[in-house]
């Protein structure tokens, strides 16, 4: 009997859907191949994928604008998109048994994709990201060898530590910034290097709130999850001691980078979501990450405007 979700042999939705929309095998056929399309898409979480694509693309453009080097900046946000979409494909193969407690929806526990099918998919969208990556400078190369092996490693070995596996998501996700500026010959540029920080730290706050949401299922799994080894509420205690730090330190790129009034009237409503978000934590967290995620994307168009209406320096 395969654990909770997985669908012994169909790829798709139930083989006694066939006498039901009487469509005979064509028909048959068509709806189980359109479900599992639509399932490896939304394996890979379109929305955070498309996101990661566009850190990465800040990174470069923050770093030294796009058309410094085009071809190199498409070849970097065309990895992060792959490796993105495969980390969260491989991501919900290993979790598909927490997920069946936590997310019944999400398509492995929901029989939309078999887990040996979400499996095949991640790698193969890992391999994209490492033929893109190829194509880059030594130094991004470096870092997307580097996020790779964690994205594998991250559910299995890091997930279950108490706060580790919310710094590596926070590391990951704050890296592809990094990871564009490297694309284009400068991964150290001051104003990306806070990028770096304020997104791995918004990003560990938002994991956090997360776990909490999931303490249910991840204590059935035996995971030892931040929350669950120190409290719900000395958990998010901490998540809102680094929003608060990152909020703090989101007035650098203003004060010290020549970000002007466009990023200004952008990242303090984001950080004001944001804090309100992580205080909102102890009584929904689900609401609240959710609140997290927008604040952060704005945040993210915060650092965009601020590029593109910086009084000096090339688009
Ligand atoms: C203080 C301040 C200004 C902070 C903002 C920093 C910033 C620019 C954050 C960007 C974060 C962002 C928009 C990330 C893109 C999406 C992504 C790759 C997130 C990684 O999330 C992993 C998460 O576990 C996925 O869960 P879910 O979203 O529920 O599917
Ligand atoms: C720059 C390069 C080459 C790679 C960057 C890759 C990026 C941006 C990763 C961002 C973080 C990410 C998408 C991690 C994938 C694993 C994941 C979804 C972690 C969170 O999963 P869970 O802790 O199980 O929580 P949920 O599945 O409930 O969301
Ligand atoms: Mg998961």
């Amino acid at each position: 009997m395969p654990p909770a979700g997985e669908s012994e042999s169909a790829e798709g939705p139930g083989d006694g859907d066939a006498a039901a929309s009487g469509n005979g095998p064509a028909g048959e056929a068509s709806a189980e191949s359109t479900g599992t399309a639509r399932g490896l898409l939304e394996l890979t979480r379109p929305g955070n994928t498309v996101s990661a694509g566009v850190l990465t693309f800040t990174g470069s453009f923050v770093a030294a604008g796009v058309f410094a080097s085009p071809f190199r900046v498409a070849a970097a946000v065309l990895a992060t998109v792959f490796a993105t979409g495969a980390g969260n494909a491989v991501n919900d193969y290993f979790d598909r048994e927490i997920d069946a407690i936590n997310r019944p929806d999400r398509p492995i526990p929901r029989g939309a994709v078999s887990s040996r099918g979400a499996l095949a998919f991640s790698v193969a969208l890992f391999l994209g990201a490492v033929v893109c990556a190829a194509l880059l400078p030594l130094e991004a190369l470096g870092i997307a060898v580097v996020n790779l092996l964690a994205l594998v490693a991250y559910t299995e070995y890091f997930k279950g530590l108490p706060g580790v596996g919310n710094v590596v998501v926070g590391y990951l996700t704050g890296s592809t910034f990094l990871f564009g500026a490297a694309a284009v010959g400068d991964p150290f540029d001051r104003s990306v290097l806070v990028l770096f920080g304020l997104a791995a730290l918004a990003t560990f706050t938002r994991e956090v709130v997360k776990d909490v949401e999931d303490v249910a299922g991840d204590r059935e799994e035996g995971l030892r999850t931040l929350p669950i080894v120190v409290g719900e509420r000395v958990a998010l205690g901490v998540g809102l001691v680094a929003m608060v730090v990152a909020t703090a330190a989101s007035a650098f790129p203003y004060l010290e980078s020549g970000f002007g009034i466009a990023y200004l009237a952008l990242v303090v409503p984001a950080d004001l979501l944001m804090l309100a978000a992580c205080v909102r934590s102890f009584a929904d967290p689900s609401v609240a990450q959710r609140r997290l995620k927008r604040g952060m994307l704005l945040a993210t168009a915060a650092f965009i405007a601020g590029r593109v209406f910086m009084p000096a320096g090339p688009i």
